[in-house]
């Protein structure tokens, strides 16, 4: 009997999802002859009255490295642990699929599922995908690479309209809590000032950076991830879903930032809010070589028996950490960061009082 194994994908979609599901699946086609059995719209495909698969082949998975999304859909609200009787249909569907292992691609929010579900006994294997960089136990996720490449292009076209008005420009990242792509896209495309999750700014800092720069070179670029906020002030929230257990969703900061620094200086401030851009479009070819890989490792973990763990990325090496040890928390930028000194000694602005 051939082993049969189902994978999804979880949470907010990201470049490289495709690349993975097509490395899973066809290592595990290649290798042991698995049959492989795709579960549309995340754990939203296991958990309806019936399941809603389909099985994938060389033929389904050829093509889809360089596509972005995923072919297999996703879902931020399909949560199988909201209740005792979902976690069970989940179970159960999973077992009428006579599914040996299940291969989740998603957050932390994926992961605390699958970790949940591994407990009530289906064997698993975590796959880390997060634009934000974020997941604990893993240095790069996949996504991350793209979504910077695609702020930094934007800084880079910001830059010129900037310039030719003397103005102060805003751009807005994403990342949730975490700062990883505005610190790596900020310093790829000559920002200014870099505001951070992590660092609480002071707004009279940022105003004096940029009425320096007024006098010098006419403009500034200040990139600042969602996450940010003045100090002794709030996050910009933008939305509330009361129906998902992660129901902040942060965005807008750019704008509050523009309002809050305008008064302060006599160049016009202008704010630009990126957002799902850097979530869309084709994975970079590190995000394709680094998602290749996951999947791979992925259907080693399987072949192996080794379940219930993440694959990993830690000192440049593959690996992988038990899903318990990865479901609390959010890999920050810690503040000794290499990245955050090099900024400070370029003259980069953090938003640190003088
Ligand atoms: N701490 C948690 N415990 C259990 N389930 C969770 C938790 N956080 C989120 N979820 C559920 O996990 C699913 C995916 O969560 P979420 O939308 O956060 O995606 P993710 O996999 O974490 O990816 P990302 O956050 O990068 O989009 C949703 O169904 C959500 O209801
Ligand atoms: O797609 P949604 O639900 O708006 O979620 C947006 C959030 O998801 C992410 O894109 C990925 O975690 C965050 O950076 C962002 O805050
Ligand atoms: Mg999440």
């Amino acid at each position: 009997m051939p082993l049969r194994i189902g994978i999804l994908t979880g949470g907010g979609d990201c470049p490289g999802l495709n690349a993975v599901i097509r490395a899973v699946t066809k290592s595990l086609l290649r290798q042991c002859g698995a049959e492989v059995i795709g579960i549309h719209d995340g754990f939203g495909g296991l958990m309806g009255p019936a399941p809603h698969v389909r099985p994938l082949d060389w033929a389904s998975v050829s093509g889809i490295l360089m596509r972005g999304g995923t072919i297999l859909g996703t879902s931020n609200r399909a949560n199988p642990l909201r209740s005792e009787a979902d976690a069970e249909r989940t179970l159960a569907h999973a077992h009428a699929l006579g599914l040996q292992a299940l291969v989740v691609i998603g957050g932390d929010g994926s992961m605390a599922i699958a970790h949940g579900l591994s407990q009530r006994g289906l064997p698993i294997v975590g796959v880390p995908k997060t634009i934000d960089n974020d997941i604990v136990g893993c240095e790069r996720s996949f996504g991350f690479d793209t979504a910077v490449a695609t702020v930094t292009e934007a800084i880079e076209r910001l830059q010129t309209t900037a310039e030719s008005h003397g103005r102060v420009m805003i751009v807005e990242t994403m990342g949730r809590y975490a700062g990883w792509i505005a610190l790596e896209a900020g310093i790829a495309g000559a920002a200014d000032v870099i505001l951070l999750p992590e660092i609480d700014y002071d707004i009279d800092a940022v105003a004096a950076v940029c009425r320096a720069r007024a006098q010098r070179q006419r403009y500034t670029l200040i990139c600042i991830g969602e996450g940010a906020k003045p100090v002794g002030g709030e996050r910009t929230v933008q939305a509330w879903l009361p129906d998902s257990p992660d129901p902040v969703r942060l965005g807008g900061v750019a704008h509050a930032l523009r309002a809050a620094l305008q008064p302060r200086l006599d160049c016009e401030v202008r704010a630009t809010v990126l957002g799902h851009v850097q979530r869309g479009g084709a994975p970079t070819p590190f995000d394709r070589v680094l998602a290749t890989q996951f999947g791979n490792e992925a259907a080693q973990l399987i072949m192996r028996g080794e379940f219930n763990r993440m694959v990993t990325l830690r000192d440049g090496r593959l690996g992988s950490i038990a899903l318990s040890d990865v479901v609390h928390g959010t890999r920050q930028v810690p503040l000794d960061h290499p990245l955050l000194r090099t900024a400070r000694q370029i003259g980069v602005s953090l938003g640190e009082p003088a």
